[in-house]
């Protein structure tokens, strides 16, 4: 049997509002000035913010406006829709193997036939419900390969859609997941663990309560503010994998706030499930060894779900003293 620990208290962790983190406007039309600095904000934190993109308004609202009717039905009829294996509705409980935290949440495969089908215990107006998902994750898939390709050219990588190109396939294993952390009124709690990504890339638009924070490796937590016009972008495993260590799948975490709900939908960008993820040719040399061993995103994902949230998964596939060739 796993024994959940209970939900901790934010307490005597350091915590630095001084940094700023990376903003970059994909606006700007200079693709090679854009390329440089999402490659420097990749290698330095493993996260940026994203502004003047292309979701329009309408898009987000829709998803925003199915996320909030959801969450605001009864308990009860929220259960309906899971429980969370891994897809359908979870409460407090985080993954297989114990992990809890302050957060209600609703994780969807981004397939539109699965949607579809899933609707129908989600909402009163399933067809309402699987448009506003698929034209969202249409969307942000758009905006990802956008910034994936940018990675590319900036990494010098001569196949520059090498990353985006496992993400736009049919069988993607791309995911959806809605979180909703309720006020916690008097102290703050941990809503969602610290953890890294595993997918390749995470595009995360919340409401305008705060609560978001990434760790600097010196265990230093600095929050994120909030901007519901744009997204927060960060690594995943499987990025920091292909990428041979260059860019980094930074550990973050949420944290309710005392008196406002927070909201978040985060779009998991991944490749099919038996893509083989090795370090891109590129991105080794004899100054640089492959760092991992290769693995399938299968194999990679079957590891994540058999350990806690806040373990370091890639570890498992790191390559050992004489395998360092
Ligand atoms: C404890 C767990 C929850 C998680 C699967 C895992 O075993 C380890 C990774 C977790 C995570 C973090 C990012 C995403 O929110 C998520 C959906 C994912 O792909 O990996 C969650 C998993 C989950 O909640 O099912
Ligand atoms: O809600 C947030 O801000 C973070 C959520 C998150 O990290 C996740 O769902 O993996
Ligand atoms: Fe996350």
């Amino acid at each position: 049997m796993v024994v959940a620990s209970p939900a901790s208290i934010i307490g005597s962790e350091k915590i630095i509002e001084d940094i700023e983190l990376p903003v970059i406007d994909v606006s700007i039309g200079d693709r090679s000035e854009l390329s440089n600095l999402i490659v420097g904000a990749c290698e330095k934190y493993g996260f940026f913010k994203v502004i003047n993109h292309r979701v329009s308004n309408e898009i987000i609202s829709k998803m925003e406006q199915e996320s909030l009717s959801f969450f605001a039905k009864p308990f009860p009829e929220k259960e309906l829709a899971g429980p969370a294996n891994p897809f359908g509705y979870g409460c407090k409980n985080i993954g297989f193997n114990g992990d809890i935290g302050e957060v209600e949440y609703l994780v969807l495969n981004s397939h539109p036939l699965s949607i579809s089908q899933r609707s129908k215990s989600i909402s009163n107006d399933p067809n309402k419900f699987s448009s506003a998902v698929s034209g969202y994750i249409e969307a942000v898939r758009e905006v990802a390969c956008e910034i994936l390709d940018l990675m590319a050219e900036g990494l010098g990588v001569p196949d520059t859609s090498v990353f985006s190109r496992l993400i736009s396939d049919v069988d993607s294993d791309s995911i959806i997941r809605l979180n909703h952390y309720p006020p916690s009124y008097s102290t703050n709690r941990v809503g969602f663990g610290e953890h890294s990504d595993p997918q390749i890339l995470t595009l995360l638009r919340s409401n305008d309560v705060g609560g978001l924070q990434i760790s600097l490796n010196d265990g230093a937590w600095v929050p994120v503010s909030p901007d519901p016009t744009g997204f927060c972008v960060n690594v995943g495993d499987v990025l920091q994998a292909m990428t041979n260590g260059r860019f980094v799948s930074v550990r973050h975490r949420a944290v309710t706030n005392s008196y406002n709900s927070r909201m978040s939908m985060a779009y998991f960008a991944a490749p099919p499930l038996d893509t083989e993820i090795a370090a891109l040719p590129h991105m080794v040399s004899a100054a640089r060894p492959t760092l991992y061993r290769p693995f399938t995103w299968a194999d990679y994902k079957k590891a994540a779900y058999s350990l806690r949230l806040g373990d370091a998964r890639l570890d498992l596939f790191r390559k050992q003293g004489d395998e360092l060739a």
